[in-house]
């Protein structure tokens, strides 16, 4: 029988976009139906945002953590890793991009050097990609903030690789590996003989979760948007205030089998 496993997106899904990417935070009854899904389902969170701040957001140990867009993977119920090896698997870490981290901390140096003057843009290290905000930037600026990104891709050029978040530039390790391949892994990993996934999430980048489920065909993809547009995912959902109504209607269905 085909087992269910979640793989939730984190902001813009399970937390609503705020201004300040510092404070987005899931409200206490998100958590509690988290803490649910966590229990009753194999259950991991895939974001742009450093591990160990998406954890600091959730608190839920139970969960994987798959941060950098799905280049810091971290099964739940295991050891920190000391170890400087890309590939710890018996400590359940994997992080496919652990050769670029000093690149991916020079851009994020050089960002925050260049964009000191720049009213509303912030810098995010999230160490095997770094986003640059123009959320709060002011049109006047918009040029000035295009001109950095294009001096960055123009000096490093493979070297790094850009990808576009909402109002955010994403500067990425040069690897090919996105939470499609993180979702890959970590199916693999989980040890459940015939899984079907649901991968719900709201931006560009989980887009290559929703491929790779179609591609497979072992799972579905949900879209968070308000707007209509065009998805590989099956459903959609409007906002992270109705992902929470999914959710407790998968516990409820759980718990009734
Ligand atoms: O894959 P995700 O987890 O969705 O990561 C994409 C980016 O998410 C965060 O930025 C977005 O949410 C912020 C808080 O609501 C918002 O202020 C920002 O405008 C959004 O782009 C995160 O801060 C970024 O580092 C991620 O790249």
């Amino acid at each position: 029988m085909k087992e269910i496993i979640i793989f939730l997106d984190y902001d813009g899904t399970l937390s609503p976009i705020v201004t300040d990417p510092d404070k987005a935070y899931i409200s206490d009854e998100m958590r509690e139906v988290l803490k649910d899904v966590a229990v009753l389902f194999k259950t991991s969170i895939v974001s742009g945002r450093a591990r160990a701040k998406v954890f600091d957001f959730v608190r839920i140990k139970e969960m994987n953590y798959a941060g950098s867009h799905g280049m810091d993977i971290k099964l739940a119920s295991t050891t920190e890793s000391t170890s400087t090896s890309e590939i710890d698997e018996d400590c359940g870490s994997y992080q496919p991009a652990q050769r670029h981290t000093a690149m991916i901390s020079r851009v994020f140096d050089t960002l925050l050097h260049v964009t000191k003057d720049i009213k509303g843009a912030k810098i995010e290290h999230n160490i095997f990609c770094v986003s640059l905000h123009y959320r709060n930037c002011s049109e006047e600026d918009m040029p000035r903030v295009q001109k950095v990104v294009e001096n960055i891709l123009e000096e490093l050029k493979d070297g790094v690789k850009l990808t576009n978040g909402k109002m955010v530039y994403e500067f990425r390790a040069p690897i090919v590996w996105n939470k499609g391949h993180a979702v890959q892994y970590i199916q693999g990993k989980l040890g459940v003989e015939d899984p079907f996934s649901i991968y719900i999430g709201d931006d560009q980048t989980d887009e290559d979760a929703f491929q790779v489920l179609r591609e497979r065909k072992n799972g579905i993809g949900i879209l968070v948007s308000e707007a209509s547009r065009t998805t590989r995912a099956f459903f959609s959902l409007r906002d992270p205030s109705q992902v929470m109504e999914f959710l407790k209607m998968l516990v409820s269905w759980k718990r009734n089998c």
